[in-house]
């Protein structure tokens, strides 16, 4: 990593794991993110508070990999991902995109970060401009860069055909006129127009048929191969995010519970949260039932969340320290899997929660 952008010790130890084990290097790097929303109230808009939707989370995207991002609804996936993208300041943390800090002055420009790191909505009809065809909708980035008008054309032409539309047919379309499915192939070309070597897919699939989702995530996985591209893919349906990433990471009201591989995560969750919310989905099967009881309860209020573990006041194996003490990131095994739960670490000592594998 550039020795002009240090990383919290959760970012480095989960980087020198993989470096170890001679895998590839970290693409992204958010290091202690922090964003709170302030709450204003009365006539004169005071602060009565703020929402802590993003608080102190760090993380690396590996290049060439997928890494799912998974929580239940208000963790904050969505706070993230405009974070990563700028899209709204940050109160505090670091950004390192490619061995660059992004932003100051010797990192790589927001401009830069966006034209290499782009981002797919789940509302493709209104992240689509509904008077511009959709050639004209793609071709119009690349256009902004300073590519002239025939080029950009044609390079939209082609990403269409990349994205399975016959550039022929559907170029001269407009968003009204397309199919949800269709709509969101345009917002992948499009997202592609500038050449990037990330996606942000933000629930990209997860307004669509399940037929159409599966279309779109076999081509997700394609144009990855084809583009050499990286990929951050945040749904809440934790299928899709089984099924595409290569390590998931599980967020909990603004802060990262654990993060692993996916078949580690998926078999073998450390963090009661984690375990809960894999349970909530298994639950149909009995066959594939653990012996925790489902998460109950609905989230604490982001605003004044829990001290120490903000899971503990729904956790069944919560302890004292979990109250005193906010537990950090810690390896639980040798094979890049990190958890943050005092019952769980490994060499807490603690058992009980039958969580140490
Ligand atoms: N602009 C804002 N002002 C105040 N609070 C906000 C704002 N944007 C988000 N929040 C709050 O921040 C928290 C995280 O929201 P966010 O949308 O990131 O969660 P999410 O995990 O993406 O949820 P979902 O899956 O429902 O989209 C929530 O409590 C939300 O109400």
């Amino acid at each position: 990593m550039n020795a002009t952008a240090p990383a919290s010790a959760a970012i480095t130890e989960q980087i020198d794991e993989r470096d170890r084990g001679g895998k590839r290097q970290p693409m992204l790097i958010a290091d202690k993110l922090k964003k709170y929303f302030p709450i204003r109230s009365g006539v004169l808009q005071r602060q009565v508070g703020e929402v802590k939707a993003v608080d102190e989370v760090s993380f690396a995207v590996l290049k060439g990999e997928t890494l799912g991002i998974v929580g239940e609804s208000g963790c904050g996936k969505s706070t993230l991902a405009r974070l990563l993208m700028h899209l709204i300041p940050k109160d505090s943390g670091d950004l390192i995109f490619d061995g660059d800090p992004v932003g100051g002055v010797r990192g790589i420009t927001l401009r830069e970060l966006r034209r290499n790191m782009q981002m797919v909505f789940q509302d493709s009809y209104s992240s689509l401009n509904p008077r511009l065809p959709v050639q004209d909708s793609i071709a119009y980035g690349p256009r902004v860069h300073g590519m002239d008008y025939k080029d950009a054309r044609k390079l939209a032409a082609d990403l269409l055909d990349k994205v399975g539309l016959r550039a022929a047919m559907f170029g001269a379309r407009y968003p009204h006129e397309l199919s949800g499915g269709q709509k969101q192939r345009v917002n992948i070309a499009r997202a592609l127009a500038l050449n990037p070597r990330m996606l942000i897919l933000d629930e990209a699939v997860s307004a669509l048929d399940k037929s159409v989702e599966a279309q779109v995530l076999n081509l997700l996985a394609h144009l990855k191969r084809e583009f050499n591209l990286t990929y951050l893919f945040i749904s809440h349906d934790l299928n899709v995010v089984q099924y595409i990433s290569d390590r998931v990471l599980v967020m909990y009201l603004g802060q990262v519970v654990e993060i692993g591989p996916v078949d580690d995560i998926y078999n073998a969750p450390r963090h009661p949260y984690s375990r809960a919310l894999l349970e909530s989905r298994l639950s149909m099967d009995p066959a594939q039932r653990v012996i925790e009881p489902p998460i109950s309860g609905d989230p604490p209020n982001p605003i004044n969340p829990p001290s120490g573990c903000r899971f503990r006041t729904r956790c069944a194996f919560a302890e004292d320290i979990c109250a005193s003490s906010t537990p950090l990131l810690g390896a639980v095994s040798t094979q890049n899997h990190f958890v943050a739960c005092h019952m769980a670490s490994a060499g807490s000592g603690h058992s009980k929660a039958g969580l140490a594998h």
